[in-house]
């Protein structure tokens, strides 16, 4: 098994977590693409945003994904990777999308735990509960319509990989 393979899913979702695990699972290389662009630009998504509005970051994340896909690398995506039509087109061109899915709350309470500001700058301004509901009421559609599969995010850690890899192996010996 060679083909590329992309999580997507909202912030706190875990793609950066279970993805990292599962490349390592499967000798895949791993990439992250906020990762990547931040060390790149050398600037956090924080100023990107900043500086370029998020309509800059999102230029350069349809840039990011084109560049960093290729066989037998999985890509963890930032969370709104699939607001561009391309980029869900792309990715389910290029290979296996794996939407990681967790309610609103499991994502708060992930997010407060671990905020990362300067990868995670306000989407809304609004607290983060009512801005995780917001979000996932817009994208939920975008989400569901990039993923050939839709995986529980909300399982521990060990337990969302192993799943993955089932679904995985089912699909190579179609
Ligand atoms: N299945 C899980 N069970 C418990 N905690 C988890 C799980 N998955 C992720 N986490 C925790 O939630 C936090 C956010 O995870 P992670 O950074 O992987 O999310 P992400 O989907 O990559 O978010 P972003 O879109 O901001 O990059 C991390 O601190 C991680 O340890
Ligand atoms: O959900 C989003 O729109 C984002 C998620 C993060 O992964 C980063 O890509 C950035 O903070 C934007
Ligand atoms: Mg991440």
């Amino acid at each position: 098994m060679t083909q590329t393979i992309f999580m997507v899913g909202a912030r706190g979702a875990g793609k950066t977590t279970v993805g990292s695990a599962l490349a390592q699972a499967l000798g895949y290389q791993f990439i992250d693409t906020d990762l990547f662009m931040q060390q790149a630009a050398q600037m956090s998504v924080a100023e990107m945003v900043a500086q370029e509005g998020w309509l800059g970051f999102r230029r350069r994340e349809s840039m990011a994904l084109q560049e960093v896909t290729q066989p037998s690398t999985l890509v963890a995506t930032g969370g709104g990777m699939i607001l561009a039509e391309e980029n869900r087109r792309f990715m389910r061109q290029q290979g296996t999308v794996i939407y990681l899915r967790a309610p609103a709350a499991v994502l708060a309470r992930r997010l407060e735990e671990y905020p990362e500001n300067a990868q995670r700058p306000t989407l809304t301004g609004r607290p983060i509960a009512e801005e995780m509901l917001e979000v996932l009421a817009a994208r939920e559609v975008l989400y569901q319509d990039a993923a050939h599969h839709v995986m529980d995010g909300t399982l521990p850690l060990l337990q969302v990989v192993e799943q993955i890899l089932t679904v995985l192996q089912r699909e190579t010996v179609k």
